[in-house]
């Protein structure tokens, strides 16, 4: 099956070799072909180039005059995974209440576990499959789905199948991560290191042997969990077979981006509260700082310091977090935005932070994540638009006409 994009206003990030991610000052620079066409084979990107070198075959082909293409947005952290909403702790802090509160009176994490415990895994499958055909059609071709709002065993492999589901069902990349350590337990109020032995004795050996997960997190915060129980989180999730990533420093910075580094975290997510030793021993480094700027806007909380990090040489990736409490929106168009917005990244930046880096930060890169040869013909192509600038400039609103994954039109799902 062959599929001809010709006439294409400007392919963006056009990358002729795989690379991992982009720090620093070539985060600023956004490879592309002005006048170009795009040859897809069997879902996978097999030509590109300027028209002048447009192969004349005969094959289906999409005339995007006056539009441009660029590769589906690659979201590396998710928690789409859940069931009810939580849109009264939302009124609550309108009223003044702030995050830490409203958990402390058994809202927050605890409140969507309760839900999700005395849900079904199909009426719970049912609920994220809406959330994620929303998030396709909004061009995300790459998702990173996290569990953590089980906080039983049951519960939590409950969550970890339904992704498992959702991975064997639709036609984008998934990634599933094991985030039990995300919040202790009413039963475990007063027994937090017996929740963590729960976590390693019960759940992850089943996860190991059913092959459910991919990545392990950790909830590494004041009121949460210590930078000794990250410790005990990763090293041990390494000895089943699972890569790292922190949620860190959304509220307090304790150490545990150094755990992380130490660890070899494949990414540190929030990064809300950023001292200058955090952001200078991520130098160098394959862990790769992700930010989360809805759970910025969505909370009133500081929007990670993106501009002194990319200055410093950071390579930043950009994701939604899309979860009841904190952020319940998976756009990543919007992202993007106030990326540019309010982190004061540049749409090049902010496009490279929502793609390549992206797909990094899930592993994804040499699959995903950039027009190269080889790679799974995933792709966004806009309306008809001036210049790529007018992505994030759209707040709010989307330029997509259609979203490509393996070379397939997701029509309305
Ligand atoms: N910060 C921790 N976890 C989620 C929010 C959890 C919730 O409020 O339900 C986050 O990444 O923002
Ligand atoms: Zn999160």
């Amino acid at each position: 099956m062959k599929l001809l994009f010709k006439n294409i206003k400007e392919l963006l990030q056009v990358r002729e070799t795989y690379i991992d991610f982009l720090s620093g000052k070539e985060m600023n620079i956004l490879p592309s072909i002005k006048n170009a066409f795009l040859l897809v084979e069997n879902g996978v990107i097999s030509d590109y180039g300027e028209m002048k070198n447009c192969p004349k075959i005969k094959v289906k082909t999409i005339d995007a005059k006056g539009k441009i293409i660029l590769p589906a947005w690659c979201d590396s952290h998710s928690h789409i995974v859940y069931a009810g909403n939580r849109e009264n702790e939302f009124v609550d802090r309108i009223k003044g209440l702030t995050y830490a509160e409203i958990a402390a009176k058994g809202g927050g994490i605890l409140n969507s576990a309760k839900k999700l415990q005395e849900t079904s895994e199909t009426e719970l499958y049912n609920q994220s499959k809406k959330r994620l055909e929303e998030v396709i059609l909004l061009g995300t071709g790459a998702i990173e789905i996290k569990s953590g709002y089980g906080l039983t065993k049951d519960a939590e492999l409950k969550m970890l199948r339904v992704i498992q589901k959702l991975k064997e069902n639709y036609p984008l990349e998934i990634k599933a991560t094991f985030l039990g350590a995300h919040a202790v337990p009413k039963e475990y109020k007063n027994n937090k290191s017996g929740f963590l032995q729960m976590l390693i004795d019960e759940i992850l050996p089943i996860i190991e042997k059913e092959n459910l997960a991919d990545f392990i997190d950790v909830f590494c915060e004041e009121g949460y969990f210590s930078v000794e129980d990250t410790q005990l989180i990763l090293e041990t999730g390494r000895k089943h077979g699972l890569v790292g990533k922190i949620h860190v420093n959304q509220f307090n910075a304790i150490g545990g981006i150094q755990k992380g580094i130490e660890n070899n975290a494949l990414s540190v997510d929030h990064l809300e509260e950023m001292r200058n030793e955090d952001i200078l021993d991520l130098k160098n480094t394959k862990t790769i700082p992700v930010a989360l700027p809805s759970c910025s806007y969505f909370l009133g909380i500081p929007y990670t310091p993106a501009r002194k990090m990319i200055d410093n040489g950071l390579p930043l990736a950009l994701a939604t977090d899309y979860n009841p409490g904190s952020t319940p929106s998976g756009n990543m168009n919007f992202v993007v935005s106030i990326a540019c917005i309010k982190m004061k990244m540049t749409p090049e930046e902010a496009i490279n932070a929502a793609t390549i880096n992206g797909a990094y930060a899930m592993n994804l890169q040499h699959k995903t994540g950039s027009i190269t040869k080889g790679k799974l013909a995933n792709l966004i192509l806009t309306k008809e638009i001036n210049s790529y600038n007018f992505i994030p400039y759209s707040f709010g609103n989307h330029c997509i006409e259609k979203v490509f994954l393996k070379g397939k039109e997701i029509k309305k799902i």
